[in-house]
């Protein structure tokens, strides 16, 4: 009996990391000492998977169709449904149920934090792409280098995708979204935007300044068509109703299997647009949220409202709309901890 991929991966990634495992895992990632390995290479219907590291699973189909897409999740280890909506179409892929026709990058992001049950070990991974990564030696900054080296690696022909996958930490008065990462002066996708619709996501979050995010490395540094996408509330392995990412699921299977994505026409009407107005980053000690842990995102508060206080600084609702986003008072000092999010119209965007 083989070991699945994501068993697998855990066990290759404390393997090369030389630190023993938890005693008691949940069954979801707990490796069987018995079962037999992945090797370094299948080959499933003239597709070979490739095994390039612990959770790093290259797809070539002998001849692609295209297009090269990378499909992440774990990034933050405690964000457990896209890591098992991807184990799925993995197994699939490797038992030769699904034939893929387009080259895939797999990535299973932070074993060590999934292992752990927690968002990240010592630092966030998501604050460590685009080079940010040489700034320290953790787990996490290694981890970061090592996968923007597998992403160049992998990138080859000119269509690029990449989705990566995450889940928020509170509930989202929207469940699914999008953050589009800042696109300089390139305009808006219609066809992407048509792809998150038919994916279930409708709501899209417009960043307006560069970030250390991995889906704005693949998008700046490769070209890639990239996103962070939100799949609704974090919950522990096995807990997940995956009934909600039914239409994600089958939009990357088509994504990947097809040689041409029929898509419908790009409707207007489909896409909710808010563009981030400001970001709010912890400077002290000190720095207060003046909402409850369980108002959700996008919750819109009055002009005036005291959303929160960071020492002897406050930050108000400044304009009627604004909605809050990512909430979180435990960030390390100098990171996100709030952003602001506005409505705006879809005929604002520059688009193609
Ligand atoms: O729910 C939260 O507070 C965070 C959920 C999450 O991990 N979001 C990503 C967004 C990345 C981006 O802005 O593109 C993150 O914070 O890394
Ligand atoms: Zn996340």
């Amino acid at each position: 009996m083989r070991q699945d991929v994501l068993k697998w991966t855990i066990a290759r990634y404390f393997e090369a990391i030389q630190q023993p495992l938890p005693a008691s895992l949940p069954a979801a990632i707990t490796p069987d000492p018995k079962a037999e390995d992945w090797g370094t290479e299948q080959v499933v219907h003239d597709t070979t998977i490739e095994f390039w590291d612990a959770g790093v699973i290259v797809v070539e189909p002998k001849q692609p169709a295209g297009k090269d897409v990378v499909i992440s999740c774990g990034v933050h280890g405690n964000e457990t449904a896209p890591i098992e909506l991807v184990r799925d179409i993995l197994q699939d892929i490797l038992s030769g149920q699904l034939r893929v026709c387009q080259r895939v990058l797999f990535l299973f992001g932070n074993p060590l934090a999934m292992v752990n049950g927690t968002r990240f070990v010592d630092t966030n991974m998501n604050r460590l792409f685009s080079g940010a990564h040489q700034q320290g030696t953790s787990l996490e900054h290694q981890r970061a280098a090592q996968l923007e080296h597998y992403v160049t690696r992998f990138y080859r022909q000119s269509q690029r995708f990449h989705y990566d996958l995450h889940t928020a930490i509170r509930d989202s008065a929207f469940e699914k979204f999008v953050i589009y990462p800042f696109p300089h002066d390139n305009p808006y996708r219609k066809d992407q935007l048509t792809f998150l619709a038919e994916c279930g996501i409708h709501t899209v979050l417009l960043n307006q300044a560069p970030t250390t995010t991995f889906s704005y490395y693949s998008v700046r540094t490769h070209q890639a068509n990239g996103f962070t996408v939100e799949l609704g509330k974090v919950q522990p392995f096995g807990e997940n109703d995956m009934s909600r990412f039914t239409d994600v699921d089958r939009m990357l299977r088509q994504l990947i299997s097809q040689p041409s994505l029929q898509l419908p026409e790009f409707d207007p009407n489909r896409h909710q647009i808010f563009d981030v107005q400001r970001t709010i980053n912890r400077e002290t000690d000190d720095f207060k949220l003046h909402f409850a842990e369980n108002v959700a995102n996008f919750t819109e508060f009055e002009v005036g409202y005291l959303l929160a206080t960071d020492g002897s600084k406050e930050y108000r609702v400044e304009q009627a709309g604004e909605r809050i986003i990512f909430p979180n008072a435990q960030v390390e000092k100098g990171q996100r901890a709030l952003l602001l999010v506005k409505p705006i119209a879809l005929e604002q965007l520059k688009l193609v």
